[in-house]
């Protein structure tokens, strides 16, 4: 983020005296290797004297002057860590300045200590002019009440330090400023963002934007921790939030789990100033998602995908939905969310068996759109084959699937940026599950919808290299990296007839023709592939059997 010649810091830190700025911001540079600038002592190395010596000679709107000033430089040719001092968001020359830091990409951080713990860090050193003449914790707290609502609304990123040492506060404030962004377009809404990395989760309240009163808080019982942590911050933003446990997994996402929901909503009264927040896998989120767009004709929802798949694909572009005895995603609506909250730290307990299936996906929009994601892949296929959330978090391991989420993410953005409601573009995310969901239908939704996926990409690529679109080399490809992280690339679980069946009823399908997406040559070149020879249909068919 820098314009011709100039710098910006990687992050701004406010807060209250005594939050920490200093101190936490010392231990964040020297973490990141970054360089440190507290404004206090810029502006003391400045003027040349002691701030106190400079109140009390020239008085406070002057030196609000040296420091708005001082900041405006220092965010145009600095590009390390920048702690400002307490009052200075305070200024409207500051606010103008950060606000335009903002715009070019910044990060301003505050830092929210609990207060109790501020102030009497604050008054334990003394030099605090603003807090000279009578009772200073009053001052202090008098000085809280005016500038926490300022400091909240200008910061655009929120992390709490209560109770945590310099090191944990430091680590909090560094995983936010590594944390990974992507926004996604859309053309008849809201454009929003998902944010990946470790404390995502934190930022829900300013996501959720103006307080609704209340918050329809729901997930399943497996990833209880992680709900937990949703409803104390949106508990200790001042929400009122209804949990609301649904079943488990596909039991989950049916229209029954949903009537369920909106019962309660009726009873508890939500309104359409209210909202909506999943957690879980995919299933979770899908249901959540559906809730939202249906109570009330639709509310405002965020979600925080807690596997591997869900964070990649499931929890953004807007599809939302339940199962029906008829089949998957057969009833739903397409409905994005205000965001995506794809909290690293949740995939701590996520199973290696749910891991691996997410890498179906990954690898899929390798395929179709970001070959780097294939290198990634095939360089630490092993690592990630051996996925293990209990070790997971603050290893190499972590950043690599960092990365990959991130690069999985953009593909499905530029997807359903341009297509939202899948006329075309957007058809070439379903790479792989024409025989995908084939093959979850036959095994009755035993089989994982990565693991399905990823034997419909060896098909789709036997049918492709039958017809003279990719060459033999590309599919042993397929085969040899999706076998290499751990992902199935045959099944032989039913005839190609009953198969065939299901296949005319994909939702790419038109009429009786059956239509796939499938690779034009190579990796992010594909192409729509209506209506292919049976012949060359049934013979792929038994190209995936072993
Ligand atoms: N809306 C879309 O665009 C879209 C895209 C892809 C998939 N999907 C849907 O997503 C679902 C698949 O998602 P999924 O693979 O996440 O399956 P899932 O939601 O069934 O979750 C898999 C299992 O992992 C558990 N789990 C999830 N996160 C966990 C965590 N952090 N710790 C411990 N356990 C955890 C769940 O409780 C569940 O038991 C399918 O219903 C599919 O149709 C939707
Ligand atoms: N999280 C923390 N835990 C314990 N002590 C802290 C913490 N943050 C700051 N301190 C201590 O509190 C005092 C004030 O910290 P400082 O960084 O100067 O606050 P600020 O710059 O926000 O006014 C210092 O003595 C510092 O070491
Ligand atoms: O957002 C989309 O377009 C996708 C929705 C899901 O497919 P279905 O719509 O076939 O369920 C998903 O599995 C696929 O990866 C991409």
């Amino acid at each position: 983020m820098s314009d011709a010649g100039m710098q910006h810091p990687v992050a701004v830190i406010i807060g209250m005296m005594g939050a920490g700025k200093t101190r936490v911001g010392r231990e964040v540079s020297q973490m990141m290797g970054l360089p440190f600038k507290d404004a206090d002592i810029e502006i003391e190395r400045e003027v040349g004297m002691t701030i106190p010596e400079y109140f009390s000679r020239y008085g406070e709107p002057a030196f609000r002057k040296v420091e708005s000033d001082l900041i405006r430089r220092t965010l145009d040719e600095f590009g390390g860590l920048f702690a400002l001092g307490g009052g200075a968001p305070m200024t409207p020359a500051t606010q103008d300045a950060l606000a335009d830091y903002i715009d070019g990409g910044g990060r301003v951080i505050y830092l929210q200590a609990d207060p109790k713990e501020a102030m009497e860090r604050a008054n334990r050193g003394g030099g605090r002019p603003m807090l000279d003449g009578g009772d200073a914790n009053a001052r202090w707290m008098r000085l809280y009440e005016q500038r926490d609502p300022v400091f909240d609304r200008i910061a655009n990123v929120h992390v709490r330090t209560h109770g945590s040492t310099p090191q944990m506060a430091a680590r909090k404030v560094m995983n936010m400023i590594e944390e990974r962004v992507v926004h996604v377009g859309v053309v008849s809404a809201d454009d929003y963002n998902v944010r990946i990395g470790e404390g995502a989760m934190n930022h829900l309240a300013p996501v959720l934007g103006d307080k609704p009163a209340r918050i329809a808080l729901i997930h399943t019982q497996p990833v209880q921790r992680h709900s937990d942590r949703a409803r104390a911050l949106l508990r200790q933003a001042g929400y009122e939030v209804s949990d609301i446990v649904i079943p488990d997994a596909e039991a989950g996402k049916t229209v029954t789990v949903a009537n369920g929901v909106w019962e309660r909503l009726g009873a508890e009264g939500f309104t359409r100033s209210d909202a909506v927040v999943g957690v879980g896998g995919g299933a979770a989120t899908d249901l959540a998602g559906f809730v939202a767009a249906t109570w009330m004709r639709g509310i405002r929802y965020v979600n925080c995908p807690t596997s591997l798949l869900a964070m990649v694909d499931a929890s953004t572009g807007g599809k939302t939905g339940t199962n029906t005895a008829a089949g998957k995603n057969l009833v739903g609506s397409f409905y994005t969310p205000a965001g995506v909250l794809a909290d690293m730290t949740t995939l701590a307990s996520l199973p290696n068996d749910i891991f691996v299936e997410g890498l179906g996906e990954v690898a899929k929009s390798g395929f179709i759109s970001d070959p780097e994601i294939l290198r990634i892949l095939e360089e630490h296929a092993d690592e990630l084959r051996g996925f293990d959330g209990a070790t997971f978090l603050g290893t190499p391991l972590e950043d690599v699937v960092a990365e990959l989420i991130e690069r999985t993410v953009r593909v499905k953005a530029k997807h359903v940026s341009a297509d939202l409601k899948e006329a075309g573009l957007r058809e070439f995310l379903n790479y792989g599950h024409t025989m995908g969901h084939a093959i979850e239908k036959m095994e009755h939704f035993r089989w994982r919808h990565g693991n399905a996926v990823a034997v419909g990409m060896v098909y789709a690529a036997e049918l492709a290299c039958l017809l003279g679109h990719i060459d033999r080399d590309l599919v042993d490809y397929h085969r040899s990296l999706l076998a290499s992280l751990g992902l199935p690339t045959s099944w032989n679980g039913g005839s190609f007839e009953d198969v065939l069946a299901i296949m005319h009823r994909d939702k790419k399908a038109r009429g009786n023709k059956l239509r796939f997406v499938v690779l034009d040559g190579g990796p992010g070149r594909m192409m729509h592939l209506d209506d292919p020879p049976a012949d060359a249909v049934e013979e792929a068919f038994h190209r995936i059997q072993h």
